[in-house]
């Protein structure tokens, strides 16, 4: 692929948004032609990585280009521009489904091996495991991030707000996680005063030493060390589960199985092996020979059993069943099916998940398809305290009122895979009892744990550079939004301790005079804008990696209904600029919809702000003066689609996010076609502007007529690019007026 300094790169990612792209792309593209502006697509996909990682045995037509490690590269070119929509990060059931969804296309690709045993099972699995869970964000994200929830956003919501549930002071909704034996309980911290080579190292009790992996270090860098005990993790499941029976509260998990990709499938396989105790001490055997992993949810022990004579699979299907029978009721990803909490590491992730509980006034789904309170089960105690604080708040206050809220931005660390994000190669899970050590080059011992069979150690890096651009970006949006800006960290963490003093010196860098800028704890921090927010004020979040993802939820979810309306922007290290759309995911559950009743309820509010911003950004480092006629104009676009409530429904049969992207391209057509900067500009779009209002109700009609019924797609992970754009482009007038212009 070439690259030009007028180049957008729009990622083509899964499931809602790589729909919603096939219906706003040619819109898209109709208006940045105009300025010369070449959109191209780059293939992120899960599907898309899967084939480009095993190119040898495709055919030229099946082979996909490696849209990532290209991206990748363009992160450190001061002129990239792009805009990246949310991916699939993939579990390993997620994984295998899609491997076998090609495997059924004719794609001759190789199985992914759960337990390889050869040198070439190895490497495929080796090859695989960089496509697993959050596989995307860390390469790209090559810069500290920016969310917030634009002005316009905050008026449509104050204007047309969404349902939450009401809150009562009796709601026995709590969260619940380790007292004792987790990472926060176990953190160590230490900053590099200059630059060396360390060693991460097992030592066995008989003195062997097993060096697990080396580590180039940078001065400056904060490096964190940190072990969880398998015994005490275990423990305190035991005790949430006997407590939830004996009070009569659901008992759910909410980990992040897909970002955090090694540590918490296995904090999830505990889980599953803890709830359901005496299955798998009796079945034990067996299922280690039919390759159950609980890491996969309970859910492997159904695929894997699937193949045994219909005696013994009712048999086991008995014994889960009378492991309920001692247990509290679980809550449920899909009641009518019967899906539970436990089947699928990914189906629920908590940056989400705790906020959706929260918005429901505390309650998540029963087994009985009712709302009910819930121990909401996080087991590292770091960060779910602030979820018990939100919810003593709402008990106390009643539930948010988006009416009145303020807003919560968030300024987050995120550059070079800072802090937990990026700990994945260097976690690992106890194989014996020992010390794990992290030891420099001439021997000296930094940080060490005692450690047993079972724990999960890992390692964290922060280097120096992304934490000095973090404080400025924050002081930067202090200063251009009047708020105040606090930084969550919390002296009783060994990592955040190490954080303060820089965040101290790098703040003398800049004029705050005037600025209100403080340091709380993350209780303190979250009481001080809850309170600050329930009475209209606004307070920007500064925080670390986590948070970063968490509060990026969990407060737009209270605003605005959805992480998908936030602007969402990484200002590169290197110069370029990556706009996110929004701060959530990839909505599978709206995919169903799709397919049931052709009717994608995805709203694409993310999409249209993050172009703006690309746009914006392209016309002044560029020059390309189009392109800031274009930014101003699409903006404007947008805040008319909103005043109007033209954003997608629910509902099958109303607006959807087909009907939303031609509302977009009537108003932003109308937009360029009345500014009078660019004559030239306006008289080119003047016909399309008048075709689109002209056309207006027949366009919704061809929309809303296609709806009801089944949509084919033709795939789930890759789905035909032919069905989807029959799906996705249903109006034969719009199509027409796009082409026309083009
Ligand atoms: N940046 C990224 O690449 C991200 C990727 N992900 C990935 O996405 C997948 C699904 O994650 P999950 O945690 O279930 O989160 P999702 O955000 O996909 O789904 C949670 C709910 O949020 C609402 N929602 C999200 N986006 C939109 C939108 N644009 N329009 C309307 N509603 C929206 C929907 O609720 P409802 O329909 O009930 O209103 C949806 O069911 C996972 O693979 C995850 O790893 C997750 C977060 C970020
Ligand atoms: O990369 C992922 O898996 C999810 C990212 C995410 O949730 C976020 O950054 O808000
Ligand atoms: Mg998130």
């Amino acid at each position: 692929m070439t690259t030009t300094n007028q180049t957008i790169y729009w990622t083509l990612t899964d499931e809602a948004p790589s729909l919603a792209t096939c219906s706003l792309l040619p819109i898209v593209r109709t208006f940045t032609k105009a300025a010369g502006i070449d959109v191209k697509i780059s293939d992120i996909s899960l599907a898309g990585r899967v084939l480009s990682a095993f190119p040898e045995k495709l055919t030229e037509e099946q082979k996909a280009e490696d849209g990532l490690s290209f991206l990748g590269a363009l992160t450190q070119d001061p002129h990239a521009n792009i805009i990246k929509l949310p991916n699939i990060s993939a579990s390993i059931p997620q994984l295998k489904a899609c491997i076998a969804e090609l495997q059924a296309e004719g794609c001759d690709i190789p199985n992914y091996p759960e337990a390889p045993q050869t040198e070439e099972d190895k490497a495929i699995q080796a090859r695989y495991s960089k496509i697993l869970g959050s596989a995307v964000n860390p390469v790209l994200r090559e810069g500290n991030s920016d969310r917030r929830a634009p002005g316009a956003v905050k008026a449509y919501a104050r204007k047309f707000p969404h349902s939450m549930g009401e809150w009562s002071k009796a709601s026995r909704t709590h969260a619940d996680y380790m007292r004792d034996g987790d990472f926060f309980s176990s953190e160590q911290s230490i900053t590099m005063d200059q630059a060396g080579d360390v060693r991460l190292e097992f030592v066995d009790q008989a003195g062997n030493v097993e060096v697990k992996k080396e580590l180039s270090l940078e001065q400056g860098e904060i490096l964190d060390s940190m072990r969880m005990s398998c015994r005490a993790l275990r423990e305190f499941f035991e005790e949430t589960m006997q407590d939830a029976k004996e009070t009569g509260v659901m008992w759910s998990l909410h980990v992040k199985a897909t970002m955090m990709k090694v540590s918490h499938p296995i904090v999830f396989g505990h889980a599953v092996t803890v709830f359901y105790k005496e299955l798998f001490e009796k079945y034990g055997d067996l299922f280690e020979e039919l390759g159950v992993n609980p890491n996969n949810g309970i859910g492997s022990v159904y695929d894997k059993i699937s193949s045994l004579p219909t005696s013994k699979r009712e048999e086991i299907e008995e014994a889960i069943h009378e492991c309920l029978e001692h247990r509290p009721e679980m809550a449920m990803v899909d009641s009518v099916k019967g899906i539970t909490n436990l089947h699928v590491p990914s189906d629920v992730i908590v940056d989400a998940s705790m906020p959706a509980m929260i918005r429901n006034g505390g309650k998540m789904w029963g087994p009985d398809g009712k709302p009910k309170d819930t121990k909401a089960v996080m087991p590292e105690s770091t960060y779910a305290r602030i979820y018990q604080e939100m919810i003593n708040f709402c008990k106390t206050n009643g539930a948010f009122d988006p009416t009145t809220m303020g807003t919560v931005p968030n300024v987050g660390l995120m550059a070079k895979k800072a802090e937990e994000y990026g700990s994945h190669d260097k976690t690992f899970e106890m194989m014996a009892d020992g010390i794990m050590r992290v030891v420099t080059a001439d021997g000296t011992v930094l940080m060490q744990h005692d450690v047993e069979k079972g724990d999960i150690w890992r390692a964290c890096q922060t280097k120096d550079e992304p934490v000095r651009d973090w404080v400025k970006l924050a002081v930067t949006r202090a200063r251009q939004s009047g708020m105040p800006a606090v930084f969550w960290l919390d002296h009783k963490r060994a990592h955040d301790r190490e954080l303060i003093k820089k965040v101290n010196t790098y703040l003398q860098d800049h004029d705050t005079d005037g600025l209100d800028i403080s340091i709380k704890t993350y209780n303190q921090a979250i009481r001080f804008s809850m309170d600050r927010m329930i009475r209209g004020n606004d307070t920007i979040s500064v925080t670390g990696n986590v948070l970063r993802d968490y509060l990026t939820d969990l407060f737009p979810i209270m605003e605005l209904g959805t992480s998908a309306k936030m602007l969402s922007v990484v200002p590169m290290l290197k110069g370029g600029g990556m706009y996110e759309t929004g701060a959530g995911g990839s909505a599978p559950k709206h995919v169903q919809q799709v397919e049931e009743e052709n009717h994608l309820r995805w709203d694409s509010l993310g999409e249209f702000l993050a172009l703006a911003v690309s746009l914006e950004e392209m016309g002044i480092k560029e020059n390309n003066k189009r392109a800031s006629i274009l930014a101003k104009t699409l903006d404007a676009a947008t805040g008319k689609l909103l005043e109007n409530n033209k954003s997608p429904s629910r509902k099958t049969g109303e607006l959807d996010n087909r009907g939303s992207h031609f509302y977009l391209g009537m108003y932003w057509a109308q937009e360029v076609a009345t500014q009078t900067e660019d004559p030239e500009l306006a008289a080119h779009f003047a016909p399309l502007a008048k075709t689109l209002s002209d056309n207006e109700a027949q366009i919704v009609a061809e929309l809303s007529a296609v709806q009801g019924k089944p949509a084919e797609l033709g795939g789930y992970y890759h789905a035909n690019r032919e069905n989807v754009k029959k799906v996705m482009r249903p109006s034969e007038t719009l199509n027409a007026a796009l082409a026309a212009l083009s």
